[in-house]
């Protein structure tokens, strides 16, 4: 058993509102259960040396103004989640945080790795979960925040930059499979209906589909799609992988194929696995682009059944930190990911500049709002509910099976949406709306098995066999 170090790293007389108004501390919550025999406030001390200035024995160089910077447990709560743990949580001196020798600012990477990192391996713990962070304003100018965001995306599709509304999307399906050809005529299909096409987050650079390849004929498939609509169409590309030249190199060859349409991309970036370096790469590189940040692999340590990690709700909060323009945000209960309906919270997180985590209010002070992304199962018949919860319809959709399968193909899926939308805006009954609006309606017979789950009368109310 580590030795008690509660002493040192615990200072239960602090109050939190003290620390938030002074400034100089990043604030965590956690949900803490020791291993038996471990005492709870003796393990969340040790938590707190091991992500500051201590391990797990006291070091003969140790000085005062070590002992200045040292996190410590201001408050606690050991039976706060009864079986799961107790509620512990951490005041982190600002003067622990990395800084760029090239701009000053903080990093994601070293934040993470103090706050989340070691502790989520040592021995006297079974679970350590972070489970809500506050940063104060002056922390806040030090991180990059997004640079552009869905206002840019409505400038381009000709709608107003404040409540430009509800951008309809998909995602390039099969998931991988598609060569050249195929792939930017499943992409022009779509277009003639939707607004904006991601790549799946696997798609990027296979044999069988070069990006040097399939990017000129997506090019020449967003113009020809352009012109038959009289609409702008965006395409955001995926330009993930290990090397930030590599990640670079991908970005310029794409804004150099789409030419004039280059201001129609966005960058996607699988975040999660990509990391704080590989998405700011992209946010510094390009920062006049969209940063797309897909979350695939999140679960790993988002999943509410994994007693370490963190929440989705963290996941998302330190991707505004890092710059994302847009984040996958789940669909909240009404999708095919984990989620449920109280998670509009993460969308209000990052969308708007002052907003109630799990423990801490955050007032952002002006950094610029991430828009959340749904995606994730999505198709018209569950996008009504949707906007019910989330309560408006600023933001990016992308159904991949929503629209690909669509009996009637990807534009009539993405008309589907679209009328969905305006379904939701017009607080009609969907089975009455149906009934003028033909792709919607044939979206009820697309996807049956939710319709009879949502709609269970919907056959007479449309007179479908
Ligand atoms: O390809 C899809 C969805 O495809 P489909 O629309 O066919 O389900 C996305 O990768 C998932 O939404 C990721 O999940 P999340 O958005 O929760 O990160
Ligand atoms: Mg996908």
């Amino acid at each position: 058993m580590a030795y008690d170090q509660s002493q040192r790293y615990s200072n239960l007389q602090l109050q939190e509102a003290d620390l938030i108004a002074k400034g100089r501390h990043v604030l965590c919550a956690y949900r803490l259960k020791p291993k038996p025999g471990h005492p709870f406030l003796a393990t969340a001390s040790h938590v707190a040396a091991e992500s500051s200035t201590g391990t797990n024995v006291e070091v003969s160089t140790t000085d005062d103004f070590t002992r200045g910077v040292d996190a410590l447990v201001y408050a606690m709560d050991e039976h706060a989640f009864g079986e799961e743990g107790g509620l512990m949580k951490v005041a982190y001196p600002l003067e622990l945080f990395d800084r760029n020798i090239t701009d000053g600012r903080m990093m994601l990477s070293q934040f993470t790795s103090l706050v989340i990192g070691n502790n989520q391996g040592m021995g006297d713990i079974i679970g350590l979960r972070l489970l809500d962070f506050y940063v104060p304003p002056v922390a806040l100018t030090l991180f990059d925040g997004p640079a552009v965001n869905i206002a840019n995306l409505w400038r381009i599709l000709g709608r107003p930059h404040v409540d430009g509304g509800f951008v309809v999307g998909t995602i390039i399906k099969p998931k991988l499979g598609l060569r050249p050809k195929p792939f930017a005529d499943a992409a022009h299909a779509f277009w003639l209906g939707g607004d904006f096409i991601k790549n799946d987050e696997p798609q990027g650079n296979q044999p069988f589909c070069s990006m040097k390849t399939v990017m000129p004929l997506l090019a020449d498939a967003m113009k020809r799609a352009q012109d038959s609509t009289g609409e702008a169409k965006l395409f955001s590309a995926n330009i993930t992988a290990d090397d930030p030249h590599e990640i670079i190199a991908r970005g310029e060859y794409i804004l150099e194929t789409f030419g004039d349409d280059a201001n129609h991309i966005a960058f996607l970036v699988d975040g999660f696995v990509a990391g704080p370096a590989g998405v700011t790469t992209v946010r510094r590189h390009f920062p006049n682009v969209f940063l797309h940040y897909h979350r695939a692999g999140h679960g790993a340590i988002t999943s509410e059944v994994n007693p370490r990690g963190y929440p989705t709700s963290v996941h998302i909060k330190l991707s505004r930190l890092l710059g994302a323009s847009g984040i996958h945000v789940g669909t909240m209960g009404y999708g095919k990911m984990e989620g449920g309906k109280d998670d509009r919270a993460i969308a209000y997180m990052i969308e708007r500049n002052q907003a109630d985590g799990t423990y801490y209010h955050q007032d952002w002070h002006g950094m610029m709002a991430t828009t959340p992304i749904i995606s994730g199962g999505m198709n018209a018949l569950r996008v009504p509910g949707f906007f019910d919860n989330l309560g408006h319809g600023n933001v990016i959709m992308t159904a991949g099976g929503g629209c690909y399968g669509h009996i009637d193909g990807p534009a009539a899926g993405a008309k589907s949406l679209r009328q969905a939308y305006e379904c939701w805006k017009a607080k009609a009954d969907p089975l009455d709306w149906a009934k003028s609006h033909r792709e919607f309606a044939r979206a009820f017979e697309s996807f049956s098995h939710d319709a009879d789950a949502l709609f269970p009368n919907w056959r007479v109310a449309l007179e479908v066999e």
